[in-house]
């Protein structure tokens, strides 16, 4: 006998963050639970304001189609949108068993140019150190002086930058410019510098520092290949789609000789511990970009290790619909 449960959630933010052109005042979404054979499988269907094509409402009419389906035993389709696919694969996954369970909770701790700051949480962090800084929010010139700084403060430190398509070739030139020629391949990579592909292809090869594409892999023409100057393609699932799709993404780069990274699209504790056990076993040498819990102020259902939020219960969610 097959069960279903879907839950809506809505849970604070943190004042300040904002994506894009707009303030994220709560994280909203769905939690979908399917019971069978006595198993249970979890999986959180949450589309990013600004970054993902469909809404929640879409995705929800989508969901409450596939689990309809389900639920009387017919076939159900993997969702041509991602957030609905990536949250029912997650649950088909733990239901099946195909998700391991064995989680990866290292982090690229995000970081605001603070090298105090950052130099006490990389103290706490075993093995590879590497951290993730915006750029392209405010000058090149502070930017360049922010790596410089954090660079020179931590000798084994690595960077992972993200400029998200802000920078012009001029501006990307202006930020190469800034820092130091010795501190470039501390640069693990700089996620699309410039607004075009090939611009960002032009300022890596020019200017020595590696890139990784983001938004590129959601685009309809990608295609995973080695490239002169790249190093790594980001996956953020609720925007990619299932755990199989992600899967096939992640060999193919692999097999480019690129590093994947898996990354957090600010989902809940649930669906980041989620995205823990795929980076554990799809990415196992690869610190995921997951450092996005800090954002929320709460977490759902399941908690993060060492998080000290409130975890807030399934039973405080609104029910959409139970077969
Ligand atoms: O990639 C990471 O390490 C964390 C995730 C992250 O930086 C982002 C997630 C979702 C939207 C954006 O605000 C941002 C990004 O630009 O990649
Ligand atoms: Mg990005």
């Amino acid at each position: 006998m097959r069960k279903v449960e879907l839950y809506r959630f809505s849970l604070p933010m943190e004042a300040g963050v904002i994506l894009r052109n707009q303030r994220l005042k709560t994280r909203d979404g769905l939690l979908v639970c399917l019971t069978e054979n006595g198993k249970q499988g979890w999986g959180e269907i949450s589309p990013l304001p600004e970054f993902s094509e469909e809404t929640l409402e879409e995705a929800e009419a989508a969901t409450l189609g596939w689990l309809h389906s389900w639920v009387n035993g017919e076939q159900a389709f993997e969702s041509a949108l991602p957030s609905v696919a990536f949250g029912l694969s997650c649950a088909m996954g733990e239901l099946s068993g195909f998700l391991p369970q064995k989680a990866d909770y290292r982090k690229a701790p995000l970081c605001n140019g603070d090298p105090d700051e950052l130099f006490a949480v990389l103290g706490a962090m075993p093995g590879e150190k590497v951290a993730k800084v915006k750029v392209g929010l405010y000058e090149a010139v502070r930017d360049g002086m922010i790596v410089n700084l954090l660079l020179e403060a931590i000798p084994d430190l690595k960077l992972r930058l993200d400029a998200n398509r802000s920078w012009t070739r001029a501006k990307a030139d202006g930020f190469a410019k800034y820092v130091q020629p010795q501190f470039r391949d501390r640069i693990q990579f700089l996620e699309e510098p410039c607004k075009t592909r090939d611009e960002s292809r032009d300022f890596s090869r020019e200017t020595g520092i590696a890139i990784a594409w983001d938004e590129s892999v959601r685009e309809a023409d990608f295609v995973v290949e080695a490239e002169p100057g790249v190093a790594a393609i980001v996956i953020k699932p609720t925007l990619v789609g299932s755990i199989q799709r992600c899967h096939m993404l992640i060999d193919q780069a692999h097999k480019a000789g690129l590093i994947a990274v898996i990354s957090s699209s600010i989902e809940t504790s649930l669906g980041l511990t989620q995205l823990a056990r795929m980076a554990a076993w799809l990415t196992p040498d690869t610190i995921p970009g997951l450092d996005t819990l800090s954002l929320m102020q709460s977490q759902l259902v399941r908690p993060w290790p060492d998080s000290e939020l409130p975890v807030l219960d399934v039973d405080a969610l609104e029910v959409v619909w139970r077969r």
